[in-house]
């Protein structure tokens, strides 16, 4: 769906709510007959209250006395009809509750499922701000007019019933009517088209206050230690004006609306008070008759309040339902083969004359060939820029490759099931990231065969055990938002004794020990390599110590393979390779 204007908001809004109704149907059913039969609840009890005007109080003022029994009558007849509205009004608003909330539910995860599915170059042109406003207040917006639709269905209902009641009762009083409804619609109609472009673009504010709220606080730390306070709050305040402005926008606009939408029904009840004042005194009708028609007038302003809610309503909900909808038919996620590997010896991972770019930039990798034998540790060296953490996220297929493959023990990635390459690799990033969780948790992240042995044992692989035993807790210890309470050398120890919990049979490490001190990635290295069950590793390294611990290196400068060998044979034949290498060691001491 293209972005709605005023004109084809209502049609669009419709349609929405017909998507809404065709997934929740019983709900929806249960509501409406709620809300209809609340409807005709409101005219039986006009006309009832009609009856005892003119059936028992104004005869009991002429005679000045009351029937008990009639009394008795008109009672049981009023708090029968009372009982009846009050099981309407609990099928209408349980109805349509359940109904909002269990849509709002299904797309959110839908949302939430699709972004985890789509690839990370997809992530990288979204705020997170604006993905959460998909998530909460796009989904909130799109389902806002199924709480008062029933209800708006219940009051046509209820329209076109008041209206065969009106006939019957005087044709005069009933045109009225025929004048009224038409102009409430039309008002309604006229306030949809007004309001669109104004919630639309309130809407549209909301996602962009979030996004740029949600950057500020994740940049926090740099705002603060950069004295960029006072700007950082400027920028944000262009938003909230804006956001603020548009919102003022559909403030006014409800304002002029809302008591006009209160008063026609009111100028309504005046009307058939004089022109049935008119009728009483020509007899062709009776005291019963008015007051019915009068007091119908009066209660009718309040349910037909609701189709305006639903028609004030469609263009947020429009709004929030496209935004919803570019997420969710957004294209570019990774499609899944069927294959398997079973086993549980360490793998093979082959490059073969892969070639890779992001979106429209420049090649990145160019016919990039290699090996990482199984059980091997193979080490990828070169200046910043020239591919390395490219290379990592095509190993275990975060993207794929533009030409060329990429193969775990001879089966290309894309023929593998998602679980399948989930099972048998494993990346851990330079970043690391921490969940607001437990030690505990955090390791073994709810699987199923990872009990506190195995945590126990890849804490140990990742040289964690000791400063995991010294918490508080043990494994229990909470460590706060992204891993707060942890310093950086242990929050990616974490990491990557999560990914060792689960014993993959390639380990990517993608400089994810770098802020580990050089002895300790030594020995995390040494560990992995002595391991019985044995992995095969690609590190992107940088220290020459853990370079050297590689059985072998590949050299890479702007995006190509340039060498392949031992570190010692690298050193020796290749001057470019001697020159970082040595540049890092300078840099680390
Ligand atoms: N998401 C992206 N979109 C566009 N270009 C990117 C993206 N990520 C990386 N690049 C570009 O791809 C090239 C290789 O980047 P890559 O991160 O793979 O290099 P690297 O060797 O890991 O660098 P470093 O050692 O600095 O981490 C760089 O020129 C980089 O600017």
């Amino acid at each position: 769906m293209s972005s709605s204007t005023g004109n084809d908001v209502l049609g669009r809004g419709l349609w929405v709510l017909g998507q809404a109704i065709r997934t929740e149907p019983r709900l929806f059913t249960v509501s409406a007959i709620g809300s209809s039969f609340f409807g005709f609840l409101i005219i039986a009890n006009s006309y009832v209250v009609g009856a005892v005007i003119g059936n028992v109080v104004v005869p009991a003022f002429a005679e000045r006395r009351v029937s008990a029994g009639g009394l008795a009558l008109v009672v049981a007849v009023l708090l029968g009809i009372s009982v009846l509205r009050v099981a309407s009004i609990w099928a209408r608003r349980l109805g349509a509750g359940f109904m909002q909330f269990r849509l709002q539910a299904r797309y959110r995860r839908a949302v939430t499922r699709r972004y985890l599915s789509l690839p990370p170059e997809w992530h990288q042109r979204h705020a997170t701000g604006s993905l959460l406003s998909n998530a909460s207040s796009d989904v909130e917006a799109t389902f806002a007019p199924i709480a008062p639709l029933p209800f708006a269905v219940g009051t046509i209902v209820m329209i076109v019933g008041a209206l065969v009641a009106l006939f019957l009762t005087d044709w005069v009083l009933a045109l009225v009517g025929v004048a009224l409804f038409p102009i409430l619609f039309a008002l309604n109609f006229f306030y949809s088209r007004r309001m669109a472009p104004r919630q639309i673009q309130a809407q549209r504010m909301r996602a962009k206050v979030a996004a740029v709220a949600h950057e500020s606080f994740d940049g926090a730390l740099v705002v603060k230690t950069m004295g960029r306070e006072a700007d950082e709050s400027r920028r944000f305040g262009v938003f909230v004006t804006e956001l603020r402005d548009a919102l003022v926008a559909v403030g006014r606009l409800r304002g002029v609306f809302d008591p006009l939408m209160e008063s026609l029904p009111s100028v309504g009840t005046l009307a058939v008070l004089l022109l049935g004042t008119w009728r009483l005194q020509t007899g062709a009708i009776g005291v019963t008759e008015l007051v019915s028609v009068a007091f119908l007038f009066t209660v009718l302003a309040f349910p037909v309040r609701a189709i305006g809610w639903v028609i004030g309503e469609l263009p947020r909900s429009v709004a929030g339902w496209e935004r919803v909808q570019a997420v969710l038919s957004a294209e570019g996620d990774l499609r899944y083969g069927e294959g398997d590997l079973p086993g549980s010896a360490p793998a093979e991972l082959r490059f073969d004359r892969v070639d890779y770019r992001y979106a429209d930039g420049p090649p990145v990798l160019r016919d990039v060939t290699f090996t990482v034998p199984a059980g091997k540790t193979v080490a990828l060296v070169g200046a910043t820029g020239s591919g390395k953490s490219t290379i990592a996220a095509l190993a275990v297929r975060l993207v794929d490759p533009d030409a060329g493959q990429v193969s775990v023990d001879g089966v290309k990635l894309p023929d593998l099931s998602a679980s399948a390459l989930a099972g048998a690799s494993a990346l851990v990033p330079q970043i690391p990231f921490v969940f607001d969780d437990t030690v505990r948790g955090n390791v073994a992240l709810d699987r199923p065969d990872v009990d506190d042995d195995g945590v126990w044992a890849a804490l140990r692989l990742a040289q964690a055990d000791r400063f995991a035993g010294g918490l508080p807790d043990g494994l229990d210890t909470a460590v706060g938002e992204r891993g707060t309470s942890l310093s950086g050398g242990q929050r990616q120890r974490l990491t990557l004794a999560r990914a060792l919990a689960g014993r993959p049979r390639l380990l990517v490490l993608d400089d994810a020990t770098s802020a580990v001190d050089p002895r300790v990635e030594a020995a995390i290295l040494g560990a992995l390599r002595r391991r019985d069950s044995g992995t095969s590793i690609l590190v992107v390294a940088y220290r020459r110590a853990t370079i050297a611990l590689a059985d072998q290196v590949v050299y890479l400068h702007q995006g190509r393979v340039v060498a392949t060998g031992t570190h010692v044979e690298l050193m020796e034949s290749q001057p470019g390779y001697r020159d970082l290498v040595t540049a890092y060691e300078k840099a680390d001491k």
